[in-house]
């Protein structure tokens, strides 16, 4: 089987040699998938895992646009449509200077099994640029984002791909792509998700992926009879993910005392209640500040610059900050400092020596392709809503989110329970993944 795993990698390689992360998120797709492949007849001799890591398009664009001095700067624009067997593309756009075709690659190939995972009908695909929207006036980015559409809006619709938030782009950005696409198609549709309620957007879709990240690790807690209520919980990161997983554990009895962002970290022993966590929410979403301002204005906390938060003592982690943020050692400092439970917030946080290590020492590890799968479900359930033309109340659309975080778990326990009890949730996601995507692509034929 090694050497099976070891020829498709080759494969892989020669095509995609200069794209890291994208090699080791097929990597760890590979060494789950190709046994239960071998195992099943109706998988075998169909080259179906080599179909599901080529991207069906993979486009890329110049955005050109002008800063407030008038200069004009010029960025590269993505989209990768990775699959589209189970629905039509969906997944987020990312405004971040490291992005590049390999990161995009990467996460457009997770989006496919993760959006399989939520039992709604969505393909897998992800976008973005390599523009910096960080020190940028809200005119500028609006500029970008105006021109980012000009070219993108020829790819997408409502039932071809959709669009939604990721790393730097929030409800500011999404409505000013969302005002430029409807100018230039002359037609109000759910093209994007993440909207704002007055224009089509979700009750609940802000805080889904968080909250889904804490309903996913409260169901691995009670495979052990285990909850939320009087945990010590670390967070990584201070943006939408890591603000709504830090509410929802505070809302379970739970104490978050960390939270970082591409500088450093702070450290604040009392717990970051609801009040605290507010000032960071305005920092962050409106003053568009650096997370150290928090220990300036609150004494009990301590800010590590350059740092990051494993290496303070928790029962709960929660990375929901970036790719590759949480390494081996850090894993070691976790593992030995008490942590009983890893879900990840953000996308392929872990490295493969970091989930190795949480594997052998058999603690609670959930990957972000399930435990943060509640931001897209929850943009599926708006899709739902705007071709419905309804608008669901807060409290359906959690119940609708709690249920899809459930369903997950459960399908995790099914395909990744090992003989000795333990559940690798990991090999679960990956295989209950690719079976529904498989299947889709089995009946469709050679496409
Ligand atoms: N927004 C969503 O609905 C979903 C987001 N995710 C993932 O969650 C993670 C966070 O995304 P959002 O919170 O939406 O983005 P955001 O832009 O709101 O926040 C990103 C956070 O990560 C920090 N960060 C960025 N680069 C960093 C670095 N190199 N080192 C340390 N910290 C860094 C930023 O300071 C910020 O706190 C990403 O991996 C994203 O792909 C996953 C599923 C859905
Ligand atoms: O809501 C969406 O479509 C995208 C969410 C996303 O980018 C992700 O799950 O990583």
């Amino acid at each position: 089987m090694e050497a099976k795993i070891e020829a498709f990698m080759d494969e892989i390689k020669v095509r995609n040699g200069h794209e890291p992360e994208f090699i080791q998120a097929v990597q760890e797709v590979a060494e789950t998938v190709i046994p239960y492949i071998a195992k099943n007849e109706i998988y075998n001799g169909k080259n179906i895992l080599l179909r599901m890591v080529e991207p069906e398009r993979l486009l890329s664009f110049r955005v050109a646009w002008v800063d407030d001095e008038g200069e004009i700067h010029v960025n590269r624009g993505y989209r990768v449509q990775m699959n589209s067997a189970i629905g039509p593309y969906k997944g987020g756009l990312r405004f971040h200077p490291s992005v590049n075709a390999s990161i995009l690659k990467f996460l457009a190939f997770e989006q496919v099994f993760k959006n399989s995972l939520t039992t709604l009908p969505m393909g897998g695909g992800k976008g973005g640029s390599d523009f910096d929207p960080k020190g940028k006036s809200d005119d500028e980015v609006m500029r970008f984002c105006h021109a980012f559409m000009t070219e993108l809006c020829r790819h997408i619709g409502p039932n071809t791909d959709v669009p939604a938030g990721d790393i730097g782009v929030g409800a500011r950005e999404i409505g000013f792509l969302f005002g430029m696409y409807k100018k230039l198609r002359n037609e109000f549709t759910g093209v994007l998700t993440g909207k704002g309620l007055s224009w089509g957007g979700s009750k609940i879709r802000p805080e889904a992926t968080g909250y889904g990240t804490v309903y996913f690790a409260q169901s691995m807690l009670k495979t052990q009879n285990k909850d939320m209520s009087g945990k010590t919980v670390v967070v990584s990161g201070s943006g939408n993910v890591a603000q709504f997983a830090s509410e929802k554990v505070l809302q379970l009895g739970g104490k978050v005392v960390t939270l970082s962002d591409s500088s450093g970290y702070i450290h604040d022993p009392e717990g970051i209640d609801m009040e605290k966590l507010e000032f960071v929410m305005d920092l962050k979403n409106n003053r568009r500040g650096r997370i150290s301002e928090y220990a300036e204005k609150y004494p009990s906390a301590k800010y590590f610059k350059g740092e990051k938060p494993w290496n303070v003592s928790c029962d709960v982690a929660l990375p929901c900050a970036t790719q590759n943020e949480l390494d081996g050692d850090a894993a070691k400092s976790l593992l030995e400092n008490g942590c009983i439970c890893v879900a990840e917030g953000a996308n392929m946080p872990s490295t493969p020596e970091a989930v190795h290590a949480f594997h052998d020492a058999k603690i609670l590890f959930a990957p972000g392709k399930a435990s943060n799968a509640g931001g897209v479900a929850t943009s599926g359930l708006e899709m739902s809503q705007n071709s419905l033309r309804i608008s669901w109340t807060r409290e359906e659309v959690d119940e609708r989110l709690k249920a899809i975080m459930e369903d997950i778990h459960d399908s995790c326990i099914e395909y990744g329970k090992e003989e000795d009890g333990y559940c690798n949730y990991v090999k679960g996601a990956n295989i209950a993944g690719f079976v529904k995507v498989a299947d889709a692509m089995l009946a469709q034929g050679v496409i």
